[in-house]
């Protein structure tokens, strides 16, 4: 039993209480009997319908993305279900908090969501009704099993790898060319890789020396953040046509059908998604911007050089993914990586609104008309990209990810003793994105091998572990952050990340407040990284 109390700002993303030998879930509300509790206030108890997908060995149930049950909480009102594993999915919804010019004397106008939440548990040993075994049963088909399990196969989105085929094409390219001039994997950028990636990339991350310059920097971190990766020219149409597509409730669609969707299972994530397309289209005046960052760009083998070089990573295969994150809706759940080698992650933050806790940028783009579609020489380069090292603290006032993450729990199958997880104060709104050190017990195990844990805060996102002579372990302990924030970064326009991924590394979104000005925006990309061993052989 707890009593668990939400002031606005406060969620409890889907979960389906299974842990242990539960069987009913009950919540008393104890909400204001003066103030009777209005639904526009948010806080409901919203129930997940699940549906059956697959036959014989692959059946799983599995959640669909939105709610179909929305239950308000009143003062003095009971509700309860029984907890079942893969079905009884739940939330509650954010309280709101007031808007501007709204009425309420309070701070929170009343909004204090107030209840007693308990379960009642299948009968125990000795008691009437005891059953050997079966809270094994129970437990074999929670959550946990299920996330680990077949029900994966149901997630959307699923991976959508494209492989490169060395001279692979873009459009404007001369055929065969790239091909030739590749001599391994790390080439040179060809004058035609240049004149594509001139067409969205601010020039001066293309200059020998700059790359040069990340690529140490990449050495040393595992990760970059690079501002003002779009040129002022492709970054300003994508504005506005971003800013155009957030007053609709969707994501810019595709001409190619199946491209777009709604993340799910809702006990993982939510957000609207839409893959690059395999195919650029032939035309590339056709395309929006979106279209030529997600399908033209972004995909294309001369990013995938670039990536390689300012990376010192030799790339093997990508997915692209375009997300958007609604207010007072979508999350990620944070997820571990769990393939044997890194992956390298980017992300590039295409986010339009302001007010998301990071230091607010001057309106940069706009006027710099220099970046010719035809393309600037490198040397004529304006140094209006950033780079900055990933150990730097975000930029910004307040650092909200350094708070626990107590709000977005996966709670029913994981912890022992949920709490509410009111998000506090300085959660803000949300929506920034997350890597985290994994499990400590991975780290006691590598320790066990004789493997190190490297004491350098400065690694970074991959948190490189490393074959060490068992006689100089050291402690991972004091190694990370405290709160084992890896990297982090808000929402925001025209920014990357680039995150060498190690296995055990979470990540997650933030779920975003209702109180965000907008939605979050970005397009993510996973490259394959093929192991040191390996590359004399490609
Ligand atoms: O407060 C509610 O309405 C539900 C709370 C809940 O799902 C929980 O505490 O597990
Ligand atoms: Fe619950």
């Amino acid at each position: 039993m707890a009593i668990n109390v939400y002031t606005p700002g406060c969620h409890l993303l889907c979960h389906d209480d299974v842990i242990g030998s539960r069987r009913v879930s009950y919540i008393l509300y104890l909400t204001d009997p003066d103030k009777p509790w209005r639904a526009e206030w948010g806080g409901a108890l919203r129930l997940y319908p699940t549906e059956t997908m697959g036959e014989g060995e692959e059946r799983a149930l599995v959640p669909l993305p939105d709610f179909s049950v929305v239950i308000p909480p009143a003062w003095n009102q009971l509700s309860f279900f029984a907890v079942q594993p893969g079905e009884s999915f739940h939330d509650v919804e954010e309280v709101y908090a007031r808007g501007e010019g709204e009425p309420g004397e309070d701070v929170d106008g009343g909004r204090v969501r107030m209840a007693i939440s308990g379960w009642f548990h299948i009968p125990q040993e000795g008691e009437e009704g005891y059953e050997p075994g079966a809270e094994e049963k129970l437990a074999a088909r929670s959550s946990l099993s299920q996330l680990e399990g077949k029900a994966d196969q149901y997630d959307l989105p699923q991976p959508r790898w494209r492989e490169y085929d060395g001279g692979a094409q873009e459009d404007g390219y001369e055929k065969g060319k790239a091909k030739l001039e590749e001599v391994g994997q790390q080439a040179e950028l060809s004058e035609d890789d240049l004149q594509f990636l001139l067409r969205f990339m601010t020039p001066h991350y293309l200059t020998p020396d700059t790359v040069e310059e990340l690529s140490e920097l990449f050495a040393d971190e595992s990760s970059l953040r690079l501002s003002n990766l779009l040129s002022p020219k492709f970054s300003a149409h994508l504005r506005e046509f971003v800013e155009e597509a957030e007053k609709n409730s969707e994501i810019p669609s595709s001409k190619a059908d199946g491209l777009t969707g709604k993340a799910r299972p809702p006990h993982k994530h939510r957000f609207l998604y839409r893959h690059a397309a395999d195919e650029s289209p032939e035309q590339a005046d056709a395309q929006t911007p979106y279209d030529a960052l997600l399908d033209t760009f972004l995909p294309s083998t001369a990013f995938k050089k670039w990536l390689s070089l300012a990376t010192g990573l030799t790339l093997s295969r990508s997915n692209v993914l375009a997300r958007r994150f609604r207010r007072g809706l979508d999350y990620t759940l944070a997820t571990s990586y769990d393939e044997p080698e890194p992956q390298l992650e980017i992300c590039l933050a295409i986010t339009p609104s302001k007010g998301w806790g990071e230091e607010e940028n001057e309106d940069e783009e706009a006027e710099d008309d220099e970046t010719s579609e035809d393309g600037d020489t490198i040397e004529h380069d304006k140094a209006n990209g950033r780079a900055s090292r990933a150990d730097e603290p975000p930029r910004g006032k307040k650092a909200p990810w350094n708070g626990t993450e107590n709000g977005d729990a996966q709670k029913g199958s994981t912890a022992a003793a949920p709490a509410a997880a009111p998000a506090t104060e300085t959660d803000g709104v949300g929506g920034y994105e997350v890597y985290m050190a994994g499990d400590d017990d991975d780290d006691e195990e590598d320790a066990a091998n004789g493997r190190e844990v490297t004491g350098d805060r400065s690694t970074g996102a991959g948190q490189r572990r490393r074959r060490a002579d068992p006689a100089v372990y050291r402690s991972g302990g004091g190694a990370e952050d405290e709160d084992g924030v890896l990297f982090s970064m808000a929402p925001s326009w025209n920014n990357m990340s680039i995150v060498l991924r190690d296995t055990g590394v979470l990540r997650f979104v933030k779920y975003v407040s209702r109180a965000a000005r907008g939605d979050r925006w970005d397009v993510v990309g996973d490259f394959g990284v093929v192991p040191e061993e390996d590359e004399a052989e490609e």
